[in-house]
């Protein structure tokens, strides 16, 4: 059997981990590498490559390792359940500069998780078992699993804990929410911890870290390595610089309206974007507006202009608006309160990808 290797060390040296969360047609080449600019993570993860009989991997998604310029790790998460194609495909991308190989076992949109691959997986131990002995057995390095809790409920958890240790899985990022809960209910911040107790690997705790507090309060009540966060740090790229300050101790950077809309700036310029056409570039934007628009204004006025705006140049003169009237007005660090994103989930529409 492979040995399998140590994690990349963090970049700040006794400091909890942080992460950016995998997200379908978000955290591409592209917007790592935005992110990375306003203060790395520890890792990335790649959107997941959908692994099914004769599948090759995605050139597109490939492109995230293969133009990697964050200076961080990247691994390459795969979403499926045959075991001789995750086996291939696994060795495919193990040939490239991955810092390992993470599976998908969280996903709850019903098109994947009636396949019984990505969150279907939970209602399958034994179905776990065999794809991670076979992954652990055939592939070289470092092997990780994001997960949920669940799917409907959370009977099979303890003993999928187990299948983590037995496999020697060397990361675990554990999303506290089941299949069924989505996106929306409150996280089960317990059954981390719970599983940070039980699992002999390092624990990324995913959902709703919201900010450097809320990640201080989380690693606290869990125990976890680390925290890897998603639509946050698409609303607040800083995030990750600023949980770095917050855990040395220094004060947390603030961030001004005309910071934030450089940052859409940076996103509408992404080589993507003006590829589209126009109708397509409107919800290029609006795919990141949508949580950026929680911290403009906590009427949520901004968010309610933003998505009846139909085109791109109607989107940046809101932007405009709301982000250079008042240009050193603080980005608030959480969400205002009942400002939501919708949707806030993986129903972003459909892009061509260059
Ligand atoms: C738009 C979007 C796309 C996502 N795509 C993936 C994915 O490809 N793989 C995955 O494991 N999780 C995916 N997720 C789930 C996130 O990685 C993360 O577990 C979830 O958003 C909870 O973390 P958060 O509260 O920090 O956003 C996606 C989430 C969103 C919002």
């Amino acid at each position: 059997m492979p040995e399998s290797a140590t994690l990349p060390p963090p970049l700040y040296p006794g400091l909890k981990l942080t992460a950016l969360a995998p997200m379908q047609d978000v955290t591409d080449w592209r917007f790592m590498r935005i992110i990375a600019d306003y203060g790395s993570p520890d890792y990335f993860f790649t959107e997941y490559f959908r692994v099914y009989a004769n599948s090759s991997v995605d050139k597109n998604i490939l492109r995230s390792i293969t133009e990697n310029s964050t200076g961080c790790p990247v691994f390459a998460q795969m979403i499926g359940e045959s075991i001789p194609d995750l086996v291939r495909i696994a060795k495919d991308l193990n040939q490239y500069p991955v810092a390992g190989i993470d599976l998908n076992m969280g996903c709850p949109a019903p098109k994947i998780y009636r396949k019984n691959v990505g969150g279907g997986l939970l209602r399958d131990p034994e179905k776990i078992h065999r794809i991670l002995g076979s992954l652990r057995e055939s592939i070289d390095g470092l092997l990780t699993v994001k997960m949920r809790i669940g799917f409907e409920d959370t009977a099979n958890f303890e003993h999928i804990l187990d299948l983590i240790n037995l496999h020697k899985i060397d990361l675990l990022s554990l999303h506290g929410r089941t299949v069924k809960e989505k996106y929306h209910s409150a996280v089960h911040y317990d059954l981390i911890a719970h599983a940070t107790q039980q699992v002999n690997c390092p624990v990324l705790a995913n959902g709703n870290v919201t900010s450097a507090t809320t990640a201080g309060i989380v690693l606290e009540n869990t125990g976890a390595a680390g925290v890897m966060i998603g639509r946050a740090a698409i609303r607040n790229p800083w995030i990750f610089k600023q949980i770095r300050e917050s855990f040395s101790g220094k004060p947390v950077s603030k961030v001004t309206l005309a910071e934030v809309r450089d940052y859409i700036e940076r996103l509408r310029l992404t080589p993507i974007a003006p590829t589209l056409p126009e109708k397509m570039r409107a919800n290029y934007m609006k795919k990141y507006l949508n949580f950026i628009g929680q911290s403009v204004d906590g009427a949520g006025a901004f968010l309610r202009e933003m998505r009846l705006a139909q085109s791109e140049s109607d989107i940046l003169g809101i932007c405009d608006r709301y982000l250079l009237t008042f240009p050193d007005r603080e980005f608030a660090l959480e969400p205002y309160p009942g400002v939501v994103a919708r949707p806030n989930c993986e129903t972003t529409p459909e892009l061509v990808a260059n």
